[in-house]
């Protein structure tokens, strides 16, 4: 560990019993000061533990991975994803007039091309144009896992106030049931299903996509002229069938939970139209410039980095909480999960060294008010702090239900406040005394109203959540979990961690159907075998 690792942890512990509100009777300006406003987005990181001190030796930890550098790299495409030999260039798809050189070949006019592509077949099927073979397309559904899933998933239903499409459907578990609910009350001759695949392998994928493919051709002569496919396997999506029309393509240096800038995509695009599209693209594009360009301690990707950082890997906290006061953002913590866990999950340095420092941490979340009824208990009460981090528009988009978009807005800056201040004995005493109780059952009943407080979080304000806003923050997340990765000398862009489950997937499945090899574990062999009893 760096010298520098150890200055802030010495600094952390120099702290002592130092309390976050005591910050703000120090630096009557600290509400400011540690507010970091950029591009109409407000990033408030006062009410946490760092101080100037603790700001001023994180900035030095980003310099000293030279973040700036790596940052350079990546915009540039440098192969920074080291192994898998691939360039990281999901913000080329996000910048459609730049230029960027891959092996001395410009990818920009490629990548143009697949998007007005794009839009062109997305104004047709909005139009009417392109039909299906029972009339007019009324649904779409978007067959993918992972980042196949999550943010064209995520992103169609944060933007539902801007849907005047066909209504969009999303299946990705490998359990029949999830298709099974979705194509239900579904008419196939008025259904478009694509197939969203960056391998064009994905068992699950294929599954549901063949499974489609059967259903719809019970109904139509032709299915596969109902069939799109998004993928950077463009062989593969021949041999399926799908018409080399209506494949739309990507390269290798898009990752998959990075994807939905460009084809993947589709089904939002399809939603809201091209043009509203281009706006999400053109949100990501702006803060891709004020990633590139703004000094690392005003520069809010980088500070959500160090935020992380701080919390994770300095003090020690095992979880974040991702808290979206937005009911349209209900599966931003599922893309983010992927997003931060599937990039630096990982116990090996980029130079193949053990990771000396923990790597990336537990992401969880769910929008407020609902998880206040369900899980806040624990954020006040348990034993171990988890640092949440709240986002709220200043303006929801139900105009003549404005008194409710305050209620939910005064219940996230509560929830920060009750975080930080808690609630003393002595508090909790006098409210015991005013309901009448005394003696040794005062103190009994008053110590279980006792909040700690002192307990971190962030709040990212945004005025509305709109297609550009929406841009603006999932470019923010990336920026983050790519800043935390340098940090912590780790390849944020690879996810080899999810290849043995899959392997052993293959494997298992022949023994539950009676026909598999010995080998597994007796555990394993076991459970396989009371599976096949049960099934009868
Ligand atoms: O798009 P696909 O190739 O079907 O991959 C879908 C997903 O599955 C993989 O297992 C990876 O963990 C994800 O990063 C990926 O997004």
């Amino acid at each position: 560990m760096t010298d520098i690792w150890t200055r802030l942890k010495s600094h952390r512990q120099a702290q002592g019993a130092t309390r976050i509100a005591d910050l703000f009777d120090a630096d009557p300006d600290r509400a400011r000061a540690f507010c970091t406003q950029a591009d109409g987005l407000v990033f408030d990181w006062s009410k946490t533990a760092i101080d100037a001190g603790a700001r001023d030796l994180l900035v030095e930890l980003a310099e000293g991975a030279d973040v700036a550098g790596r940052r350079e790299a990546m915009f540039t495409g440098e192969r920074i994803n080291e192994t898998e030999g691939r360039a990281v260039l999901h913000t080329a798809l996000r910048n459609l007039r730049g230029s960027v050189v891959v092996d001395g070949q410009d990818v920009m006019p490629a990548v143009r091309e697949t998007h007005d592509r794009m839009a062109d077949f997305a104004r047709d099927v909005r139009s009417g144009a392109f039909t299906g073979q029972g009339g007019a397309i009324t649904d779409v559904v978007n067959i993918g896992i992972g980042g196949s899933d999550l943010g064209p998933y995520m992103a169609v239903l944060a933007l539902a106030p801007y849907h005047d499409g066909p209504r969009c459907h999303f299946v990705s578990n490998v359990d029949g049931a999830d298709i099974a609910d979705t194509l239900k009350g579904l008419d196939p001759a008025t259904t478009l299903v694509i197939v969203a695949s960056k391998t064009f392998t994905t068992i699950e994928t294929m599954t549901n996509a063949r499974t489609a493919r059967d259903w719809m051709g019970r109904v139509v002569t032709d299915p596969a002229a109902q069939f799109v496919a998004l993928s950077s396997a463009t062989g593969k999506t021949a041999e399926f069938g799908i018409d080399p029309a209506r494949v739309f393509g990507f390269e290798d240096w898009v990752g998959g939970r990075y994807s939905v800038w460009g084809p993947i995509g589709l089904s939002l695009m399809l939603a809201i139209g091209d043009e509203r599209f281009d706006e999400f693209l053109a949100g990501a594009a702006a803060m891709d410039a004020h990633f590139r360009a703004a000094p690392l301690v005003e520069n809010l990707p980088v500070l959500l980095a160090l935020v992380g950082i701080w919390h994770h890997q300095i003090c020690g906290y095992p979880t974040r909480a991702l808290l979206p006061y937005d009911n349209r953002l209900l599966r931003l913590p599922a893309y983010l999960q992927q997003l931060e866990m599937e990039s630096n999950g990982k116990r090996v340095a980029m130079d193949g060294s053990d990771l000396d420092l923990p790597s990336g941490p537990v992401v969880w979340g769910e929008p407020g008010t609902n998880g206040q009824h369900a899980f806040y208990q624990l954020i006040h009460q348990g034993t171990t702090p988890v640092p949440c981090e709240f986002i709220l528009a200043a303006k929801g988009h139900e105009d003549d239900l404005a008194h409710h978009h305050v209620l939910l807005a005064a219940n996230c800056l509560a929830q920060s406040e009750a975080l930080m201040r808690g609630r003393s004995l002595e508090e909790a005493r006098a409210l015991m005394r005013a309901k009448g109780l005394e003696g040794a059952e005062l103190d009994r009943q008053a110590r279980h109203r006792v909040f700690p407080g002192n307990r971190p979080s962030t709040t990212l304000l945004i005025e509305k959540l709109t297609p550009f806003t929406l841009g603006q923050i999932v470019a923010l997340y990336e920026h983050r979990v790519f800043v935390e990765g340098v940090i912590l000398g780790l390849n944020s862009f690879d996810q080899w961690g999810v290849e043995l489950g899959k392997e052993l997937a293959l494997k298992v499945e022949p023994l539950l159907k009676g026909e598999g090899a010995p080998g597994h574990d007796p555990s394993t062999e076991h459970l396989a075998a009371l599976f096949r009893r049960m099934r009868g």
